[in-house]
């Protein structure tokens, strides 16, 4: 396989005493990065913001993606439409009567929507707007967390939204977040999302220097996947 591969850093790993140096030798690697928001409430833990995603944007031009773990989405995505966040993914959990509406108005917007899956959430939840998303993310972890073991059955759910876009042509791209590193490598990419999040256990983790941890993150890949990375 080899369709373009994307890496899209999970910033809550990230070192935030070297803030600036890892997203300056970030910006000109990576496809986008992944901002993970969440409420302490649809899940028990606190991390990033949309103040976090200005403060990037500061010293980035890389698009950033908002993964929303919230139990009011509309609130949040307000917030990341008035800062035009590139993608704002929300959980289809969270979803249920507000899908249509809150899709459209990031749509309106001039920004990409997306839709994320927990573990346990089937492909068959976001049949009735599987058209309109620019992007689904399957959960290879419980989400609120890093740090987690990787969950092989959600893999399935990559291979099946895969076959859908080609049956449909179906536009969103395919989205894996938990847990990527040299350890599961080779099962995702033989399950084919188009973007990968790092984080600390792919690439954060791996070296104190990002540029050597970046090294590393891609060695890694290519050794588990014979892909070299771009
Ligand atoms: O949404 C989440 C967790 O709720 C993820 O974005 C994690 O931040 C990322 O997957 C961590 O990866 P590891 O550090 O565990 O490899
Ligand atoms: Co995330």
């Amino acid at each position: 396989m080899s369709n373009k591969i994307e890496f899209s850093p999970s910033l809550m790993t990230m070192d935030l005493d070297k803030f600036k140096e890892q997203i300056t030798f970030l910006n000109n690697h990576v496809g986008s990065y992944h901002i993970d928001i969440m409420d302490g409430h649809y899940v028990p833990n606190i991390t990033l913001s949309p103040w976090f995603v200005q403060e990037v944007r500061k010293i980035s031009d890389v698009p950033m993606s908002a993964h929303l773990m919230v139990t009011n989405p509309s609130f949040w995505v307000q917030q990341l439409i008035d800062i035009k966040c590139e993608w704002i993914c929300m959980h289809v959990e969270t979803l249920d009567g507000l899908a249509f509406r809150l899709i459209d108005q990031i749509h309106d917007a001039g920004l990409k929507a997306g839709v994320v899956l927990n573990p346990e959430t089937s492909v068959d939840a976001i049949r009735p707007y599987i058209d309109l998303v620019d992007k689904v993310t399957i959960m290879t972890v419980d989400p609120g967390f890093a740090g987690q073991r990787f969950i092989d059955s959600t893999l399935e759910k990559i291979v099946e939204l895969r076959k859908l876009r080609e049956e449909h042509g179906y536009k969103y791209v395919i989205e894996m977040d938990g847990s990527s590193n040299r350890k599961s490598f080779k099962k995702i990419y033989e399950a084919g999302p188009d973007i990968y999040i790092i984080g600390r256990s792919g690439l954060f983790g791996l070296h104190e220097d990002i540029e050597k941890a970046w090294e590393i993150m891609c060695k890694d890949f290519e050794e588990m996947t014979g892909e070299k990375v771009l």
